[in-house]
């Protein structure tokens, strides 16, 4: 019997699932998630994605195959036991409505018997991590809090006893487009910080895009057309059907995406002008590498004569982005060098 490679934490093992009543939501499916990674699950309603991702935790068993945690058969391990030890958001959060914000985040550190001091640190912590306020937000009721505000606190409960994995189906499916903005950006930075292995669902192609380390794209019968990082899905979609599904917006999506490389700048050293302090005297921020498109791009839009300086990663000077950079830079991110997998 093969074993997983350590780096894969979770393996689909040939898994498929077939309701009773014949619906197939899950073809035969062959995916490993390494360890720390972020993946997004995406495709459109009714593809099996949410059906894949319960059955990691065992809401849902599969008709074939195993799903395997760290190299174990999840189906061999007591299902109250696995679930502790995975955090799971799902839309609405699901919060308990006569519990304070505080309560519902130490649900499992009270059911794990944590002492009142461990549980009231870590949940004081959680809150902080997705930017809540402990004393004013931790005595509150799920009512007294906004959309957006809920749904940190699901993203704190399922935190609250560090899993190594998460499962989040459409997190953020039900707030409104701004505040999913920022709560994504957010949730990046906290992923970025823990390293929580997460499996995450959502029929967005900009959220998957945007915050998987990789995207898997699913058609209808939970078909897998195409894994890969998000830039390769973008230019090199695998199939018609994902080239459909990304839809016209591509290059704006890529802008997103891709980032800005050292070799995108105009190598002529930083002028004076270019670099410091405008005529009117007001500072010109610079970009730094590893910024994305989308950034450099309102960057040059703002900038009075079409140039905007660049630092390294570093904070040292690197030289000047112009619109003809940027255009090169989008071909580049437009055509990757690695050939299609
Ligand atoms: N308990 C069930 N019994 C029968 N069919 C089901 C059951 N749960 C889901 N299905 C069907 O399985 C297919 C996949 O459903 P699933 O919820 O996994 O898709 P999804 O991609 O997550 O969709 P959505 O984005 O709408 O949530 C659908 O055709 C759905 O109707």
């Amino acid at each position: 019997m093969a074993t997983a490679p350590s780096q894969a934490l979770i393996r689909f093992d040939g898994v498929g699932k077939t309701y009773p009543d014949g619906t197939v939501a899950v073809a035969e499916l062959d995916l490993d998630v390494a360890e720390h990674e972020l993946l997004t699950l995406v495709g459109p309603s009714g593809s099996g994605k949410s059906t894949l991702l319960r059955m990691v935790n065992r809401l849902v068993e599969p008709t074939s195959g195993r799903v395997l945690l760290d190299g174990d058969d999840v189906a061999a391990t007591d299902p109250v036991r696995l679930r502790r030890g995975i955090g799971y958001v799902i839309q609405n959060v699901g919060l308990f409505p006569h519990r304070t914000v505080a309560q519902n985040v130490a649900t499992v550190p009270g059911l794990l018997g944590w002492d009142r001091r461990r549980t009231r640190e870590r949940v004081d912590e959680l809150l902080t991590l997705v930017r809540l306020d402990p004393a004013l937000h931790g005595p509150r009721y799920p009512h007294e809090l906004s959309g957006g505000q809920r749904q940190r606190v699901g993203v704190a409960r399922a935190l609250a006893t560090d899993p190594r994995v998460m499962l989040m189906d459409e997190p953020f499916g039900a707030v409104d487009p701004e505040g999913r903005r920022g709560l994504q950006q957010e949730f990046r930075r906290i992923h970025d910080e823990l390293g929580t292995t997460v499996l995450l669902v959502t029929h967005d192609i900009d959220e998957a895009v945007l915050l998987g380390d990789r995207v898997a794209v699913f058609s209808q019968g939970g078909r897998l057309e195409q894994v890969a990082d998000p830039v390769t899905v973008l230019t090199r979609p695998a199939s018609p059907f994902v080239e459909g599904f990304i839809g016209d917006s591509r290059a704006v999506r890529l802008m997103s995406v891709a980032h800005l490389e050292a070799g995108d700048v105009d190598g002529a050293p930083v002028t004076a002008r270019a670099d410091a302090t405008r005529a009117d005297g007001a500072s010109r921020e610079p970009l730094r590498v590893g910024q994305s498109l989308d950034a450099a791009f309102s960057a040059l839009a703002a900038s009075p004569d079409g140039t905007v300086p660049v630092h390294r990663a570093d904070g040292t000077a690197l030289g000047v982005l112009t619109f003809a950079g940027l255009h090169a830079a989008l071909r580049r991110a437009g055509s990757p060098a690695s050939p299609p997998g």
